[in-house]
């Protein structure tokens, strides 16, 4: 999502920020929790080894969310390939205008995934990725303390907010490394982060916006019981999300973190 968010899936999120210039993705606050990238980088060098100057950097990451998608128990989506890299420096303008901010909600989500080509179901669908991984509690401290006005945060279940508050202190030194899971079954992809969201227990905002919103509640509540549904409109919006402004001009790289 990161990578195709900001100009299509090219792996521009793999290039380092080199030291004193500001240019590259990774130096923009969006891509906050962002970790792990040089994993890639080491499937590449056995990529490389095996068949060089074949398989793209962008292809690799693709390959990677989709395996980790099925690992956890989800979908198998079969995804187009032959994908290139971008060749010039990325910019964190372009992350900062184009990655969803933590306080995004139904109305800006929506704008972002169907100008994508995407409809409302494979919006909500996709969304449904929270099923996995955490927050870090810098990412919600404005939910928790800030955001009176919010109207999901007013309707969050009193045992999640305390929980929160409690995982989450506002005046934290920590709140870079602390984190809560987005559902309970943090490692399964299944469709109980649609029901957690249902019970008031939303973490984002937009977690928690989905369920009131007229345009998205009865979707989520359709993915919180029917599972098989969850999974096609997920795989079709992930093929879509995947395949967004792919460059069939760029380059091989072959090291994913530097511009050769
Ligand atoms: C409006 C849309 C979205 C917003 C506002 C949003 C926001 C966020 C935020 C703030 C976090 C926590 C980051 C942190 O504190 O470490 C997060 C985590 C996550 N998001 Fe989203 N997200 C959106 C859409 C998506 C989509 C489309 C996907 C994938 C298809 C996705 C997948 C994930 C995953 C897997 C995590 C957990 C990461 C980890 O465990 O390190 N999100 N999201
Ligand atoms: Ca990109
Ligand atoms: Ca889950």
């Amino acid at each position: 999502m990161h990578d195709c968010q900001v100009q299509g899936c090219d792996a521009s999120i793999l290039v380092d920020p080199i030291e004193g210039n500001v240019s590259s993705k990774m130096a923009s606050g969006r891509n906050f929790g962002i970790q792990k990238r040089e994993l890639i980088s080491i499937v590449k060098s056995m990529v490389e080894a095996a068949c060089p100057q074949q398989v793209s950097c962008a292809d690799i990451l693709i390959l990677a969310a989709r395996e980790a998608v099925a690992m956890s128990g989800g979908p198998h989506i079969e995804v187009p390939l032959g994908r290139k890299d971008s060749f010039t420096a990325p910019n964190y303008q372009q992350a900062d205008a184009w990655i969803p901010p933590a306080t995004t909600g139904v109305d800006d989500m929506l704008h972002i995934f169907t100008s994508k080509g995407m409809t409302i179901q494979e919006s909500v669908a996709l969304i449904g990725a929270h099923t996995l991984g955490v927050t870090h509690c810098a990412s919600i401290l404005n939910r928790l303390y800030k955001a009176e006005g919010d109207k999901a945060h007013q309707e969050m279940e009193p045992g999640c907010e305390a929980f929160l508050m409690l995982n989450c202190p506002e005046w934290s030194l920590t709140s870079n490394i602390s984190f809560v899971l987005n559902d309970p079954t943090a490692f399964i992809f299944d469709n109980l982060y649609y029901k957690n969201a249902m019970g008031g227990r939303g973490v984002l905002r937009i977690d928690a916006e989905m369920v009131s919103d007229p345009r998205t509640a009865q979707i989520v509540k359709h993915f919180a019981s029917d599972w098989d549904d969850f999974f096609r409109a997920f795989s079709s919006a992930f093929v879509k999300l995947s395949t967004s402004g792919s460059l069939n001009q760029g380059v091989i790289r072959k090291r994913c973190n530097v511009l050769d």
